[in-house]
């Protein structure tokens, strides 16, 4: 009997392994993105080894400085470019497509593979049931140039999700609801598997909202088990239907949790920590200065639809940034009105870019000032200033708070 976790594990490793065993795999993708990128390549010159497993299996975005907000942001992408050219690697995404992990999940990411790249949020992929992981730089370099790693095989954990979503519940509210049960340290050394009771009221948005969130858990994977909702998102996006992969009924975990989705409501983890988590309603009030939807958190179509519907025919009363995570987000959302709505309420939006997110650029916080965001983290300084405070939460609190220019439960403002 083996967990979803295991049998990925024991087919990468091409033995049986179980929890606690260290080994050797082999992955199936290998990615870094512009800000990494630049380590990962420098670790490979310096040791002189500029050899590539599979050149097929290497994917590369530019995100981080994307478009280049500085000089040196523009030499590192152009040494990048450079080095793509000289090897000739095919799955090269330059500023103008988006965020890695959502290309990651849009055109590569399948059932069962093993997935590595140079990016804490790299769990992301685990939405379609990946074992998806971050590594450092030279962790990477490794990979790229042997298709190997190695890790200790994680403790499986099981969470359930039950019923469907109570009304403007997102993956968000799902993966705060988490890390307030548990707390951020909680999943070390553990790879989280989720259930879906009713896969299609569990659409692919919240899925990759709940996988990228499992690194702010500390998990070493947070994988979905694939099921129809899977392959239908697969078929979608790139019209082929992939091979699955299931735990075995009766697989052993260390522990389960379930989550009533109708019985939930909007969250927020309020000012510095991913785990300080609240209800919406708690911290009804607060005044915001800027709101930001968007990142490979919480940029995808489902959240700007949220967004919009929420917006429509309403001006915004604090700044707001929108960014969709990825070029294929932008113009799906620009072709059914989203982006049209968004900016006819006086939101600034762009795309491909993680920007804000790190305080990168595109809207760095300032003293004192307070950030509504849907991105992944709220550590103090993470958006930009150390005055600032940034609480995390779903589209649908963001879009209501950016309306009111105060947080609000979007349930309050119908
Ligand atoms: C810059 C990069 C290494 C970092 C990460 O690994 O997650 C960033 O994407 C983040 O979200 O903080
Ligand atoms: S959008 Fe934010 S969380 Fe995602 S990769 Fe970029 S910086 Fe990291």
């Amino acid at each position: 009997m083996q967990t979803l976790t295991e049998k990925i594990l024991s087919r990468a490793a091409g033995k049986n392994v179980s929890p606690g065993d260290v080994t050797e795999i082999n992955t199936d993708i290998v990615a870094f993105h512009d800000l990494t990128g630049y380590h990962v390549i420098e670790v490979m010159e310096k040791a002189g080894l500029e050899k590539i497993f599979d050149k097929s299996k290497i994917v590369i975005a530019f995100d981080h400085l994307a478009p280049p907000p500085d000089i040196r942001s523009a030499e590192i992408q152009e040494y990048i470019r450079k080095f793509v050219k000289s090897m000739g690697l095919p799955n090269f995404h330059d500023i103008n497509f988006g965020i890695l992990h959502e290309i990651l999940i849009e055109r590569y990411a399948n059932p069962g593979q093993v997935i590595v790249a140079a990016d804490s949020h790299t769990t992301t992929s685990g939405a379609v049931g990946a074992f998806a992981q971050g590594m450092g730089a030279t962790d990477i370099a490794a990979a790229v140039i042997t298709g190997k790693t190695w890790l200790m095989v994680p403790e499986p954990f099981k969470v359930n999700l039950k019923g469907e979503p109570a009304k403007w519940i997102n993956g968000k509210d799902v993966a705060l609801k988490i890390l307030g049960e548990f707390k951020a340290d909680y999943f070390n050394g553990m790879s989280i598997e989720v259930h879906v009771e009713n896969p299609k009221s569990f659409p692919m948005d919240y899925r990759a909202t709940v996988s990228n969130m499992g690194i702010e858990m500390n998990a070493d994977a947070l994988m979905f088990v694939p099921d129809e909702e899977t392959i239908n998102y697969i078929k979608t996006m790139r019209g082929y239907e992939p091979q699955t992969v299931k735990p075995d009924e009766n697989a052993k975990y260390t522990d389960e949790y379930e989550i009533e989705l109708d019985k939930m409501e909007p969250l927020v983890a309020a000012p510095s920590s991913v785990d300080n988590v609240r209800t919406a309603r708690e911290v009804e009030g607060t005044e915001v200065d800027q709101v930001y939807i968007g990142s490979c958190t919480n940029g995808r179509l489902s959240d700007f639809e949220t967004a919009a519907k929420i917006m429509k025919g309403k001006k915004v009363k604090s700044r707001c940034i929108a960014i969709p995570a990825s070029y294929e987000m932008f113009k799906k959302a620009m072709d059914l009105g989203y982006i049209e709505t968004l900016v006819n309420s006086g939101c600034i939006v762009t795309y491909g870019t993680c920007g804000p997110c790190l305080g990168g650029h595109f809207g760095v916080a300032g003293p004192g000032e307070t950030i509504v965001s849907t991105s992944s983290r709220n550590f103090k300084g993470r958006m930009g200033s150390v005055d600032s405070k940034v609480y995390l939460s779903g589209p649908a609190v963001a879009a209501a708070t950016a309306i009111e220019g105060k947080i609000v439960d979007p349930r309050d403002v119908e």
